[in-house]
C-alpha cells in the first residue's frame, strides 16, 4: 500500500493529544565519521543553504564534508560529557518536565515526544510513537523562539514530509515562534538577574543570537526582527540603558554576508575600546549546545580575555529551568485552546464542558473533567 497506517486501536480507545517537541539535532558521537553523517543531513536541507542543488552538491560533497567535519568534530569534544551531546541530554530533561507538566494540567491522555530535525531521536520516529499511542490531536512544538525558515520552516517540512506518507492523518497545529511570549522574556530578564547577583552588572551585556545569511532576511525571513523584539523586551524588563547593551550575530559560516553585527567582532571591539566586563546571553538557543558551550562560552571568551577584557561571563540557556518548561506547558495550553474532544458517544467540545463546568462552581478555577483531555481549555495555566 502506498499510505502507511498504524495500530489498530479497538473503537473505545481513548484519544490522546499529543505534543511533538522538536530540536534541530546533534551527531551521534563526536567523531569525524558521525559529525559527517550529521553535516550531509543538516546541511543538505535546501532550507539551509539556499543554493541551486546541482551546485552545492559539488561544494558540499567535494569540500565541506572533506574538511569540516574533522574540525567541528574536535570542538564537539569539548563539550561531549558521559551523557552524551548536552543538547541531547537537555532536549531529554525537557520532554520528561513538559510531559510532567502537562499531565498535572491538562489531564491523563496527554503525551509528549521528543524528535530532532537532523540525527536521532528522529521526527519519523517521534510521530510513530504518538501515532502508536492513539494520539489524534498533535501540536507540533519546534524549539525555537524566533522564527527562521532556516529551523522553523524546516521543521514544518520534516513533519509535513513524513505525514504525506501517512493514511490516517492527525488534526494538526504548529507553533510558529514565541519571541515575545512573556514567560520567556520573564525567564531570560531572571537569568540576567542571577548572573548579576553572581557576578555584578557588566559594563555590557551581550544577546548572541545564532546567524543566518543576511539575503534571508532581505528575503522576508521575520527572524531578525524577532531576535530584536526578544531583545528589546528583555532590556526593557530589566530597565537597561540602551548604551548598555547590544544584539549581535554569531556562527557564521562561509563567505556571505550574514546578519551584522558578528558576536566575535563585537566582543574583540569592545574589548580593544576598554570595556572590561561583559556578560553573554543566547536567547535564540532553547538549550546549551556546541554554539553555546564552545563557541560563546570558550572561543569568545578567550578572544574577549585575549583583547584585554577582564571579565566574561556566559550566561547558560534556559534549558530545564522550572520557568522555562512552565511557560512552554502554558504554550501548549494556549495553542490546543479549543480542540474538541471525540468521547466514546461521539464528538463533544470540551469547551462547552468547561463554562458547564465553571458555571457550577462560581470559584471558576481550574475545571476538573476527570478522564478527558481538558488540553487547550484550561489555556493561561
Ligand atoms: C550553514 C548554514 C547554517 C544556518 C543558516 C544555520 C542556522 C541556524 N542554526 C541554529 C542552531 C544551531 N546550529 C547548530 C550547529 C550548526 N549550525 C550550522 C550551520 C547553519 N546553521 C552548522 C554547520 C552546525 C554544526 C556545527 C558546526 O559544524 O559548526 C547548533 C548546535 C547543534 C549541536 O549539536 O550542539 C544549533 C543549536 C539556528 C537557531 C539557526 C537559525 C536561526
Ligand atoms: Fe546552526
Ligand atoms: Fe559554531
Amino acid at each position: 500500500m502506498k499510505y502507511k497506517s498504524g495500530t489498530n486501536f479497538p473503537p473505545d480507545t481513548p484519544e490522546q493529544l499529543g505534543v511533538l517537541l522538536l530540536n534541530l539535532g546533534t551527531p551521534e558521537a563526536p567523531t569525524p565519521s558521525a559529525v559527517r553523517r550529521y553535516l550531509a543531513e543538516f546541511l543538505n536541507d535546501p532550507r539551509v543553504v539556499e543554493v541551486p542543488r546541482p551546485l552545492w552538491w559539488v561544494i558540499l560533497h567535494g569540500v565541506i564534508l572533506r574538511i569540516r567535519p574533522a574540525r567541528s568534530a574536535k570542538a564537539y569534544r569539548a563539550v561531549w560529557t558521559d551523557r552524551g551531546s548536552p543538547m541531547l541530554e537537555v532536549a531529554r530533561r525537557q520532554a520528561a518536565g513538559l510531559q510532567e507538566r502537562l499531565l498535572t494540567r491538562v489531564g491523563p491522555r496527554v503525551r509528549v515526544a521528543l524528535g530532532m530535525r537532523y540525527g536521532q531521536p528522529s521526527v519519523l520516529g517521534a510521530l510513530e510513537q504518538l501515532r502508536d499511542a492513539h494520539v489524534r490531536r498533535l501540536l507540533v512544538l519546534p524549539l525555537y523562539p524566533q522564527y527562521s525558515a532556516t529551523t522553523t520552516a524546516s521543521s514544518f517540512d520534516a513533519v509535513t514530509d513524513e505525514l504525506s506518507t501517512w493514511r490516517w492523518l492527525p488534526e494538526l497545529r504548529f507553533v510558529n515562534q514565541y519571541h515575545d511570549e512573556p514567560g520567556y522574556i520573564d525567564a531570560l530578564a531572571t537569568s540576567i538577574r542571577a548572573a548579576w547577583a553572581t557576578h555584578g552588572q557588566p559594563d555590557r551585556l551581550l544577546f548572541s543570537f545564532h546567524g543566518t545569511p543576511q539575503r534571508y532576511f532581505t528575503a522576508g525571513d521575520p527572524y531578525h526582527c524577532h531576535c530584536h523584539k526578544t531583545a528589546r523586551l528583555v532590556a526593557t524588563q530589566l530597565a537597561l540603558p540602551d548604551d548598555r547593551w547590544l544584539l549581535a550575530f554569531q556562527s557564521r559560516i562561509g563567505r556571505d554576508e550574514w546578519l551584522q553585527p558578528y558576536t566575535d567582532q563585537t566582543l574583540k571591539a569592545w574589548a580593544q575600546s576598554g570595556i572590561k566586563h561583559v556578560q553573554v546571553i543566547a536567547p535564540g538557543f532553547s538549550a546549551d549546545c556546541l554554539e553555546t558551550l564552545e563557541e560563546i562560552a570558550v572561543e569568545n571568551r578567550d578572544a574577549f580575555l585575549a583583547a584585554g577584557g577582564e571579565q566574561y561571563h556566559y550566561i547558560p540557556c534556559l534549558n530545564d529551568l522550572p520557568a522555562h518548561l512552565d511557560m512552554l506547558a502554558g504554550l501548549v495550553q494556549r495553542h490546543t485552546c479549543g480542540w474538541p474532544e471525540r468521547t466514546a458517544g461521539g464528538t463533544s467540545c470540551l469547551h462547552r464542558q468547561v463554562a458547564a463546568a465553571s458555571n457550577q462552581s462560581a470559584s471558576a478555577a481550574v475545571p476538573v473533567l476527570p478522564g478527558r483531555v481538558a488540553s487547550g481549555l484550561l489555556a493561561g495555566k
